[in-house]
């Protein structure tokens, strides 16, 4: 049989549950998910091989077109500018909620011509399922969209009828990837998303959003592996948060994430973590860009 290989964006706007439906379909986590919108800030690939078919799902930042500030746009220019980049997309919504994002992405996606596979997330939460159905009719209403699957990314329920959908969609040929790996990511980048994971379950609203996070050493000593990474902030006073008093916060942070990457990596881990200031980072484009994170010209 010729193998099928293609690309597939997830899209959605922020807090629906992207990052976890591709850590779900890959059976790890590559990417950071929280319950804070705009956790995503890079085009994460992750990669299903299943067969002759191999899936590479694109994770994209959520879109939110009432943003008000430059990170926000810069991540609602990188998710449009995926859409040109792949075979098909996931669109995926919350159960029961639609909002100005939806509203931009369906806007988005009738121009851009590519099958769409509307997913409703979250139905685990819907405490009345009889409304499921007239839900899909509404939204087919709204979307032209190729199919409609209902799942619960969070309990891994309707995996398979989504992704026999979506190997369906892919053209013919080879395999981009090898059929054991299963994203594009350096390990070094899954670790700071670990952490980063950390700081977002752990801090307040705001300060979590001024931070980024750069793993700078790594050594594997046989015993264990010492990863050292620095946690970027933007102002002083932030600095003192992520630290907490008497270091509270930045201990619970690190053994939190020791945990999750010992599970990660099979091995011991010892985590050193710094924190620094690089003043104001995201507000210029220069100062998003040396974090790492893409700019669509
Ligand atoms: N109850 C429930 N919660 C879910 C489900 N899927 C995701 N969540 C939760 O929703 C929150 C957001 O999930 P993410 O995967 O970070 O969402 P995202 O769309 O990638 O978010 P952005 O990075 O902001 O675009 C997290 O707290 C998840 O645990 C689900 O099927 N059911």
């Amino acid at each position: 049989m010729p193998s099928r290989c293609g690309y597939v964006a997830i899209v959605g706007r922020p807090n629906v549950g992207k990052s976890t439906l591709l850590n779900q379909l890959v059976g790890e986590k590559i990417a950071a998910a929280s319950r804070k919108p705009q956790t995503t800030r890079h085009r994460i690939r992750g990669v299903v091989t299943q067969g002759a078919d191999q899936l590479v799902l694109v994770d994209t930042p959520g879109v939110d077109p009432t943003t008000p500030k430059l990170l926000g746009k810069v991540l609602n220019r990188t998710a449009r500018a995926t859409l040109d980049d792949v075979d098909a997309v996931v669109f995926m919504v919350e159960a029961g909620r639609w909002e100005a994002g939806d509203e931009q992405l369906a806007g988005w996606l009738a121009a851009s011509g590519r099958p769409v596979v509307l997913v409703i997330n979250k139905v685990d939460k819907l405490k009345d399922k009889d409304i499921l159905l007239p839900l899909i009719d509404q939204l087919r209403g709204k979307l032209n969209s190729h199919d409609v699957v209902p799942l619960s990314a969070l309990r891994g329920m309707n995996m398979e009828p989504l992704l026999t959908t979506l190997m369906a969609l892919l053209p013919a040929g080879p395999h981009l990837f090898p059929d054991d790996e299963i994203t594009d990511r350096s390990q070094r980048f899954r670790v700071a998303e670990v952490i980063r994971e950390q700081l977002l379950e752990r801090l307040g609203q705001e300060v979590p959003y001024a931070t980024s996070v750069d793993v700078d050493t790594w050594e594997d000593t046989g015993a264990a592996i010492h990863i050292g990474a620095v946690i970027w902030v933007e102002r002083d006073s932030q600095k003192s948060i992520v630290i907490g008093k008497g270091g509270r916060m930045i201990k619970a942070v690190g053994t939190g994430a020791r945990h999750e990457l010992e599970d990660m990596l099979q091995h011991k881990v010892m985590l050193k973590l710094w924190v620094k200031l690089r003043e104001g980072w995201q507000g210029d484009i220069d100062g998003i860009r040396r974090m790492g994170i893409d700019v669509e010209p």
